[in-house]
């Protein structure tokens, strides 16, 4: 039978009109069984909004339920939108949802083999088992000095420049997390390193956003060459210029090791100085490409995201001026006047702690849950059936302002994490149900993928924002819109201004005179240039 008459065969035909209908009848079948959600279009999906996604979910979980499906192209998606079901799912069977959907464009093409993308299993383990060996409590100790003395050094530098507050949280949060991660601070936001690594997170982050990428729901375009697919040659010039960055960091701790080892001097303890020597000693086999996304996740992960609820702790402060006067007063009878606050006052000021968890929740920098999660197997939940490789997104924004578990959810309040004793506590904020997990907000995940760097982050907000509050009255200039906010995978509120005054004349000496003591300590860490 000639090419030809195949072509034109009745079989061929009905074959070529059959595939489709099969797949569609298989779709349906599929999707008659999942949690009701917006209606999807046959092989297209659900049409995603372009902009900040969160809100749109919020408003279909309040007409479908805390749990439906949306549709990206063929690829469900469930919208989790109540903790206790997140739990459920996330955590109490964790076997089965802690791997990461297929990201075609942020982990196929980019592919810089960050932990955040990688699907469940030994390449992701074995990389998150390092970055475990950084967070250990012992470990988080010692990063302690180095935030106390960061935290000093930030105040002291909004005091001498007071509209320069947000670039002021992420120098601080790039050097807590370059101190910890590679030995070496930083004393400026404009370091190469800083504006290197900001510009390759930044463009990560606009890579997740739903709907940004058509190859993300027909995944054949990413075979396109990219010589005629700009978009594609962009992310690939990306990918080479942040792994060789990775890689030249990872070798520069090399160098001061052998140039310390030379002249006998103290070499400066870094995440990548331990897990070197642990890689030689265990034999651990990973190439430096892959070895050199552990230290370099610290930043991508941690920076930003810690910065940005730092800023949202400014928003509320102009939004909710009472929350001030409380943490102040607070502060005044702990610490007072003549020293600013350390660790070792945290367990004295319930308060401020309080507070950091609002701030989390109140706003959530990884406002969809981080990176979704994806089923590896088949589940059944609450009668609907889950099919393996289904997407599971947490919307962080309709959890954490789920108002069964957190009553007025816009109104900013720490006293919602009180200890019921504590006089301050409002028992009106106290929702109709728990919210399941210990921290008592979800914005650091769950389950297997949670955030390794919780306590570290939660550190490092307990104490910027502490020696801030002690520093500082906060006061609005203007009215707020408290819903401001960038767009993307982590959020943070445009930039606004605000008056930033010295509490005093003896809080102005004793920060000066602290922030001596704290630049002659991070000395020990040379800064990057
Ligand atoms: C306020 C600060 C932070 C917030 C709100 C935050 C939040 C999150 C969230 C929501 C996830 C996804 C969890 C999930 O999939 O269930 C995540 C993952 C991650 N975070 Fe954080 N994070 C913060 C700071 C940090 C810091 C300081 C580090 C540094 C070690 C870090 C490292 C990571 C890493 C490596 C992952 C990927 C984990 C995995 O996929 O296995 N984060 N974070």
């Amino acid at each position: 039978m000639s090419f030809v008459s195949v072509f034109f065969s009745w079989y061929t035909w009905a074959g070529l009109i059959a595939f489709p209908i099969i797949v569609l009848l298989n779709d349906i079948w599929t999707w008659s069984r999942m949690p009701k959600g917006p209606m999807p279009l046959p092989f297209l999906g659900n049409r995603l909004p372009k902009n900040k996604p969160w809100i749109q979910f919020q408003e279909w979980s309040k007409k479908y339920g805390p749990i439906y499906t949306i549709w990206v192209g063929r690829r469900p998606t469930i919208v989790l939108s109540d903790p206790e079901i997140a739990v459920d799912l996330m955590e109490k069977r964790s076997n089965k949802y802690s791997s990461r959907p297929r990201f075609v464009v942020m982990g196929e093409i980019l592919g810089t083999g960050s932990v955040l993308v990688q699907p469940y299993g030994k390449d992701w383990s074995i990389r998150r088992k390092l970055l475990h060996r950084a967070m250990t409590p012992a470990a988080l100790r010692t990063y302690k000095p180095r935030q106390e003395a960061e935290s000093t050094r930030l105040a002291f530098q909004v005091l001498q420049k007071p509209s320069n507050w947000e670039r002021s949280f992420d120098r601080f949060t790039a050097s807590v997390v370059f101190s910890i991660a590679y030995g070496h601070r930083i004393d400026s936001v404009n370091a190469k390193i800083v504006r290197d690594r900001l510009e390759f997170m930044q463009f990560m982050a606009s890579l997740n956003v739903p709907g940004a990428y058509l190859a993300e729901k027909f995944p054949i375009l990413k075979y396109i060459p990219s010589s005629i697919a700009p978009w594609k040659k962009d992310i690939e010039e990306h990918a080479r210029a942040e792994t060789n960055s990775s890689l030249a960091l990872v070798e520069g701790v090399r160098q001061d090791i052998r140039i310390g080892k030379e002249k006998g001097l103290v070499v400066a303890p870094s995440l990548t100085q331990g897990l070197l020597a642990v890689r030689d000693e265990e034999k651990i086999l990973l190439p430096d490409k892959d070895f050199s996304v552990v230290p370099a996740s610290l930043f991508g992960a941690g920076s930003d995201t810690t910065a940005s609820t730092m800023c949202s702790a400014m928003l509320a402060f102009v939004t909710h001026p009472y929350v001030l006067d409380i943490a102040h007063a607070e502060m005044d009878v702990v610490v007072g006047t003549e020293r600013t606050p350390t660790f070792d006052d945290e367990t004295s000021l319930p308060y401020l702690r309080a507070l950091c968890k609002e701030v989390l929740r109140w706003r959530p920098v990884a406002v969809l849950g981080g990176t979704p999660h994806a089923s590896s197997e088949d589940d059944v939940y609450q009668g609907w059936r889950i099919p393996s490789g289904t997407t599971i997104l947490g919307n962080s924004w309709a959890i954490n302002l789920n108002e069964e578990y957190y009553p007025n959810p816009q109104y900013f309040n720490p006293a919602r994490f009180l200890d019921e004793k504590d006089p301050r506590y409002q028992p009106e904020l106290k929702g109709a149900k728990n919210h399941p997990a210990k921290k008592g907000h979800s914005s650091f995940g769950w389950g297997r993928r949670i955030c390794p760097g919780a306590e570290l982050a939660e550190n490092s907000l307990f104490i910027a924002l502490s020696k801030l509050v002690w520093s500082f009255d906060i006061l609005p200039t203007r009215e707020y819109d408290t819903f401001d906010y960038t767009d993307g995978f982590n959020i943070r509120p445009r930039p606004f201004d605000c008056q930033i005054r010295i509490r005093s004349e003896k809080h102005l000496v004793t920060l000066e005179k602290e922030n001596i003591a704290a630049n002659k300590y991070m000395e020990l860490f040379p800064a990057f240039e």
